[in-house]
């Protein structure tokens, strides 16, 4: 039998490909970035070989996910022609690029629009005091920036990826205003697809001595989410930050619906790897939730089938 449409999870079988960790921020809960200059950045002869390698597995994404130069840097522009050939490379060979490397301009966004099925940037929180803590020495984390990438993504009609940070030092009322201007934004633009619910979660690297957020309240946040957000934005979590099983399934009865990129390593998070996905699968079906794969680039159908066409 079917399952009807609202017992359906997804989730997208991905790679993560890092044009370079490299990154002139400094946000302190990074497990991901490296120093200006300590590691070469990746070839596309590299690329080549491991997108090669991946073929006949299931794989359709291909996440692009980068520390970010300067956008004074003399190498700004070699970076941004790394990642545009990266795209086209995976394009080449069958795969489907989702960009996130952080604060582009408008013409940088305009040009990897036409080689990415979606992109993406994290909101994390709007709240300008984090700029005095976690984001003391991160720029690209200034709320107005992050706002003006998303309006340029409405603009320019991108299938958009955002979210929340969750855990940073953030309160309700925080992520209330986060949620509402995501929601503004998509009321004009309706080019969001979805919504990461991201809790923090502390990995060996970071400087940012906090504990993760509680996954116990995790879905408390969602239902908040849910209330938020126009009904069309699905709300995404990833679930190798959520370890415990049945707040996994709390989760999906608070309204999340996705399980984002799921592949062998999660880059910003290395320590938390991710489940089986037929370990996933059984737990979700014994709720009742049936795990489908998807394009990173949503199918606007409200069919079983639509949804079913890639499982
Ligand atoms: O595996 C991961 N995928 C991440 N993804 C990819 C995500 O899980 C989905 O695969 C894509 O959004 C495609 O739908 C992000 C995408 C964004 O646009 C913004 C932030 C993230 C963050 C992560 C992440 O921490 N780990
Ligand atoms: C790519 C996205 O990953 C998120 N990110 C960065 N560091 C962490 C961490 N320690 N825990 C959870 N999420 C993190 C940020 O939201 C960033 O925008
Ligand atoms: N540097 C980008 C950002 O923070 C994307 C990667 S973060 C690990 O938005
Ligand atoms: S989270 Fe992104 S912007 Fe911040 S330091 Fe890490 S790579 Fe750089």
């Amino acid at each position: 039998m079917l399952p009807l449409p609202n017992q359906i999870v997804t989730y997208s079988p991905a790679y993560t490909l890092v044009p370079t960790y490299e990154c002139f921020n400094k946000c302190t809960y990074c497990n991901f970035r490296s120093d200006i200059g300590s590691h070469p950045w990746m070839t596309l002869e590299q690329a080549e070989k491991i997108l090669l390698s991946l073929k006949g597995q299931g794989i359709c994404e291909i996440l692009i996910l980068s520390g970010e130069v300067h956008p004074l840097s003399s190498r700004r522009q070699e970076w941004l022609d790394l990642i545009y050939d990266l795209c086209l490379l995976a394009l080449s060979m069958g795969f489907l690029p989702h960009t996130n490397a952080g604060i582009l301009s408008f013409s940088e966004m305009q040009r990897l629009k036409n080689v990415n099925a979606s992109m993406g940037l994290m909101l994390e929180q709007l709240n300008p005091k984090l700029l005095h803590t976690v984001h003391r020495h991160a720029p690209s984390k200034i709320p107005e920036l992050r706002l003006q990438h998303l309006q340029w993504a409405g603009e320019l009609q991108i299938p958009f990826t955002t979210g929340l940070l969750l855990g940073i030092g953030e309160n309700e009322d925080d992520r209330r205003q986060t949620l509402m201007a995501i929601a503004d934004l998509h009321l004009k633009y309706q080019n969001i697809q979805e919504v990461i619910l991201q809790p923090h979660s502390p990995g060996s690297q970071q400087t940012f001595d906090e504990v993760a957020f509680d996954p116990y309240q995790l879905p408390q946040v969602i239902a908040q989410a849910r209330e938020i957000l126009p009904s069309d934005i699905t709300i995404q979590i990833p679930p190798n930050l959520v370890p415990e099983e049945n707040w996994l399934l709390a989760c999906l009865d608070a309204g999340a619906r996705d399980l984002g990129g799921i592949g062998p390593r999660d880059e910003v998070n290395p320590d938390y790897p991710h489940r089986e996905v037929n370990r996933l699968r059984e737990v979700l079906l014994s709720a009742g939730w049936t795990l489908l794969p998807r394009l990173p680039v949503y199918q606007r159908t409200h069919s079983v089938l639509g949804a079913m066409a890639f499982s």
